[in-house]
């Protein structure tokens, strides 16, 4: 039975704008209050669809969410018709409007940790909406990722999507950042392996000091125990705090895996040997082999990889055996990164080739290739099953264009949240976009 990988892409949502909400995520906050291009962003993010889908990887595409957020504003006491609750926003908490303007739901590895069938007890495709409540502007986004999975993953013979984790600091989950898998083939038996920052009920454990650790060890356990994985062939390990006081708010600013390959800075764990065994072990309990690929801080320090997302890229398996590695062009311009890499790909390994995009508007709020996608290996039977409007084809790509050209302005600066006008084009392009895809009702309220 054949399997292939579907990288779901966030579509970027027409409200994209620099708030530096995210205290931990070097560039959101040091792009704060500058002025976004919410088309520029969509278009950049519809290329790299694009030019994927059109090698032949399979693609598609995850809905942005209705912004701003009314239920969140009129929760905390704004009143009145949607203008006065803008303007009351605007006048007393511009921060909190902000948030319910964040177009954040566009990084879909945060949207939810996924388990393939060949991993699960019950031989489903698992997900878990991500809770995302270190963070505010992003607290809410499970509410519309489960709707928007249950959508699209609707047969209940092939596809479970639970109910997020308690949004508590015990069970913080930042979903598929802190996740990856490792297997021979995306059709195979794997090795379902969660990175956390902290552990809640583990004083003793080491944590960051400046910056929050946004993933828990029992968040990642719990979803473990829900997908019904394999403890045999599941590894936790700790992120190394030093990184994430450096800005690795996610494990992958600083890993990425695919198929037997795991990518990654020697600073990325907090006990790398550690971590390698437990993995080396469990991947032979599916007769596979660990192939680190490991980087050094003298060829790249831990700066350089969080300025250039070096390890936010995606590890791509060609028909060939080989991989290509997904890279934003900051990669090109730091000096050690584009030496390391220039290696690389010239090192006879596992990774052969670079694919570079112009992923600007959305580095400049932290976060690049492999933040934008949402990795979900399915067999061929549960790719059919699936609903088919959002798998990116030609056709869909220019529908897409189109309705971002149609609806998106070319820039956001912080007072232009104020406008009512801006709500109002948000709701007209994401009706449009229900049709477009096929899932009329999907922005239903509850
Ligand atoms: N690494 C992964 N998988 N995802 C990147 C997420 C970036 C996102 N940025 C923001 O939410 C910035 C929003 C603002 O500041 O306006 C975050 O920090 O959660």
């Amino acid at each position: 039975m054949g399997a292939r990988e579907f990288n779901f892409d966030g579509l970027v949502g027409p409200s994209h704008n620099y708030a530096g909400l995210s205290f931990g995520n070097v560039a959101s906050f040091s792009n704060v209050r500058s002025a976004s291009n919410p088309r520029q962003a969509a278009l950049q993010g519809l290329a790299k669809m694009r030019a994927l889908a059109a090698r032949g990887f399979a693609q598609a595409v995850l809905p942005p969410q209705a912004r701003p957020n009314f239920r969140l504003l009129r929760r905390l006491g704004f009143s009145g018709t949607d203008a006065d609750v803008l303007a009351q926003a605007w006048r007393e908490a511009p921060v909190i409007l902000a948030c319910a303007y964040s177009a954040a739901p566009m990084w879909t590895a945060n949207a939810a940790t996924v388990s393939p069938s060949a991993d699960t007890r019950d031989g489903r495709v698992h997900f878990t909406a991500a809770n995302l409540n270190n963070k505010l502007h992003r607290s809410e986004e499970y509410a519309q990722a489960t709707r928007s999975l249950r959508a699209i993953f609707a047969d209940a013979n092939r596809f479970v999507v639970h109910e997020a984790l308690p949004p508590t600091p015990a069970f913080g989950d930042e979903g598929a950042a802190n996740h990856t898998r490792l297997a021979s083939a995306h059709g195979a038996a794997g090795v379902e392996f969660f990175v956390y920052g902290r552990a809640e009920f583990d004083p003793a454990a080491p944590s960051p000091k400046r910056y929050p650790a946004r993933q828990t060890l029992e968040a990642s356990q719990a979803i473990a125990r829900l997908h019904g994985l394999s403890p045999a062939r599941t590894v936790f390990a700790q992120q190394n705090p030093e990184v994430i006081d450096q800005g690795v708010f996610h494990n992958d600013v600083i890993a990425v895996g695919n198929g037997n390959v795991l990518f990654y800075h020697e600073q990325a764990f907090a006990d790398e040997a550690g971590t390698l065994a437990s993995l080396r072990t469990a991947l032979e309990d599916v007769g596979a082999e660990l192939a680190p690929i490991r980087v050094a801080s003298g060829e790249v320090p831990v700066a350089d990889a969080v300025a250039s997302y070096l390890f936010n890229s995606q590890l791509l398996s060609k028909p060939d055996g080989k991989m290509a590695l997904v890279v934003p062009h900051e990669c090109r311009e730091n000096a050690a990164v584009s030496a390391y890499l220039g290696q690389l790909v010239a090192s006879g390994g596992p990774v052969d080739e670079l694919v570079e995009f112009d992923l600007r508007q959305s580095m400049r709020n932290g976060g690049g290739p492999a933040c934008l996608r949402l990795r979900v290996a399915l067999t061929d039977e549960e790719a059919a099953a699936m609903h088919q409007g959002v798998v990116m084809t030609e056709t869909l790509y220019a529908s897409l264009v189109a309705w971002v050209e149609k609806h998106y302005r070319d820039r956001i600066e912080p007072k232009d949240l104020a406008d009512p006008q801006l709500a109002l084009e948000c709701a007209a392009a994401l009706e449009e976009l229900e049709a477009l895809l096929g899932l009329p009702g999907l922005y239903a309220p509850d």
